[in-house]
């Protein structure tokens, strides 16, 4: 590999580390110094700029509006619990759909993170498109924003890449980060966000990728839209995500695996326990049946899947800025 790409990829290591790990291997002077070392070899030599190149995470100028994307696989909404006999509905509908007993069923349990539903292409290893989910069927190209977001790896870190591959995920803004934006806001006299969600919707429909790149956004992923490979995907959600981790691709800590009612139940109330600490704002867990084969038995009701609940918090009082 020529001596160029080693620096990049040696960069991509380091970003990993830092921005997904959260576990840097070297000083941050060291990446700066190695960064600045590509960048001087890219300025000599422009032809030798990839797509793919760690100093290509800001987009060149501001866009004069965001073009359409339409979602191959509509990106759609989840059905919602509220209570525990929400979900007791919940479980029944798939038991008496697909007779089985929900004490058997293993889900895939998940935070259901507050931020804003974005898809990811990246193909042959790369990406090369993002977009909102709008309206599930049609969203916004937000790829050069996309682009900016630290822990999103603009190369897949795999040798043999999935022709097409669509991540599927959360873009968010912890609270320390939403609290320091609000408080700059205000000493500019600039508009303040009123809760973490707002802050990354409005940061990622920035038209200027510079702003959204001083914005502090976490992606992390919660599935697969389009996928073209000749290797087979994992059949369920949990090992799914873990694929999707082993790629450099950021799946938030708290997903596990839960058997039956009373496990999803200690699971929602673990993380409900958990939620104060978090540093990030979610509304609820999601409950996903992990057999893929059982999810595509199951389907969809008209726009959500039968197969999957958001088990929502009660409404917390919101914080009064
Ligand atoms: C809309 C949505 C939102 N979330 N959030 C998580 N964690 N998983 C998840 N899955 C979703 O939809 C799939 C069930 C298709």
């Amino acid at each position: 590999m020529e001596q160029i790409e080693q620096l990049r990829q040696t960069l991509r290591q380091y970003e990993y580390e830092y921005h997904v790990l959260d576990n840097p291997s070297v000083p941050d002077a060291e990446y700066d110094r190695l960064m600045n070392e590509l960048k001087n070899i890219e300025w000599q030599h422009p032809e030798l700029i990839t797509l793919d190149s760690p100093t290509q995470r800001v987009g060149a100028k501001p866009l004069a509006g965001f073009a359409q994307v339409i979602h191959k696989i509509p990106m759609l909404s989840l059905d919602n619990a509220f209570g525990d006999d929400d979900l007791d509905g919940f479980l029944r509908r798939i038991e008496s759909y697909i007779h089985v007993s929900s004490s058997q069923l293993t889900f895939c349990c998940e935070p259901k993170l507050d931020g804003l539903a974005v898809s990811i292409l990246y193909e042959n290893g790369l990406l090369t498109r993002a977009a909102t989910r709008g309206d599930g069927t049609t969203g916004e190209d937000i790829t050069a924003n996309i682009r900016t977001i630290r822990n999103i790896p603009l190369k897949l870190n795999t040798l043999n890449p999935p022709a097409r591959l669509e991540v599927r995920g959360e873009v968010f803004m912890p609270q320390v980060g939403f609290n320091e934006l609000n408080e700059k806001a205000l000493a500019k006299g600039e508009k303040t966000f009123a809760n973490p969600r707002n802050a990354a919707a409005g940061s990622l429909r920035q038209l200027d990728p510079k702003i959204t790149r001083q914005r502090p956004l976490i992606f992390n992923a919660y599935g697969i839209g389009v996928y073209e490979s000749d290797d087979e995907l994992p059949n369920t959600q949990f090992e799914r995500l873990q694929w999707l981790k082993s790629l450099g691709i950021p799946v938030n800590d708290e997903i596990c695996l839960a058997q039956g009612r009373t496990a999803l139940l200690a699971y929602y109330t673990d993380i409900q326990t958990k939620r104060p600490t978090l540093g990030y704002d979610i509304d609820g867990t999601v409950l996903k049946v992990n057999d893929i084969a059982l999810q595509e038995q199951l389907g969809f009701i008209s726009r959500s899947p039968r197969w999957a609940i958001a088990y929502k918090f009660p409404a917390q009082e919101q914080m009064t800025i």
